[in-house]
């Protein structure tokens, strides 16, 4: 077993009957989702909402019941991945380019443990590029009032053409470099016009699992 399919099944661990659950995205989601559906043809009673379009289709080859966002009201438990958290639990995600989906779901939800493999663990956030979803209308200019906060946005591409999100619009990917204050930084990017939402979250994990190479599994409360 992979260090992201130890994670995920951990986590899984902490769904019970009767749930309402949201469905990561991404290669670690994937092991969790794939655990969900084992324990649903075992019996297990829950229904769910997925965070991208791949994740839905997983779900449903596996038999997980899916509701509308009207029909389930507030979920008790999502659990996703991430590119990289510190020891708050504050995650940089959105590499896999659904962060405004998977944004909405953890926040309405109870709880959202976050699933990762060691690598993700990092000290300081910003080794991995900050995804920032922005809507492709005058995208240049949204793309040089994310620069002149510090960074070089470039936009994501998926083989020639323009990365497009499951929502239609485009990814800036953002290389910060170190981080010094997320939430300085997630405040100074919500204010620009053309910015639909960005890969920092800050607040919103509350327990993290980490399958590290060795075989061990850490699960991490913030660190306060
Ligand atoms: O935020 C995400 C998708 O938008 C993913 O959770 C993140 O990119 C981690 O992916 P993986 O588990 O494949 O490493």
């Amino acid at each position: 077993m992979n260090t992201k399919q130890m994670a995920a099944e951990q986590a899984v661990q902490y769904v019970q009957d009767g749930m309402k659950v949201g469905l990561g995205t991404g290669s670690t989601a994937y092991w969790a989702i794939a655990k969900l559906g084992e324990r649903v043809a075992e019996g297990l009673r829950i229904t769910a909402v997925a965070t991208s379009v791949a994740s839905e289709e997983q779900a449903r080859g596996l038999g997980i019941p899916l509701l509308g966002f009207g029909e389930i009201g507030r979920l008790d438990l999502t659990i996703d991945g991430a590119d990289e958290l510190n020891d708050r639990l504050e995650l940089i995600k959105g590499g896999g380019g659904a962060l405004l989906r998977e944004k909405i779901v953890a926040m309405n939800s109870d709880r959202m443990i976050v699933v990762a493999d060691e690598s993700k663990a990092v000290p300081k956030l910003g080794r991995f590029p900050l995804p920032v979803e922005i809507v492709p209308f005058a995208w240049e200019w949204t793309l040089d009032a994310i620069r002149a906060l510090g960074c070089t946005p470039e936009l994501r591409k998926s083989g020639d053409q323009l990365y497009r999100t499951d929502n239609g619009n485009y990814i800036a990917d953002c290389r910060f470099g170190e981080i010094a204050s997320a939430q300085q930084l997630a405040d100074a990017l919500q204010r620009i016009p053309g910015v639909v939402e960005h890969g920092l979250f800050i607040g919103i994990a509350s327990l993290a699992i980490i399958g590290h190479s060795d075989g061990r599994i850490e699960v991490k409360e913030p660190a306060v």
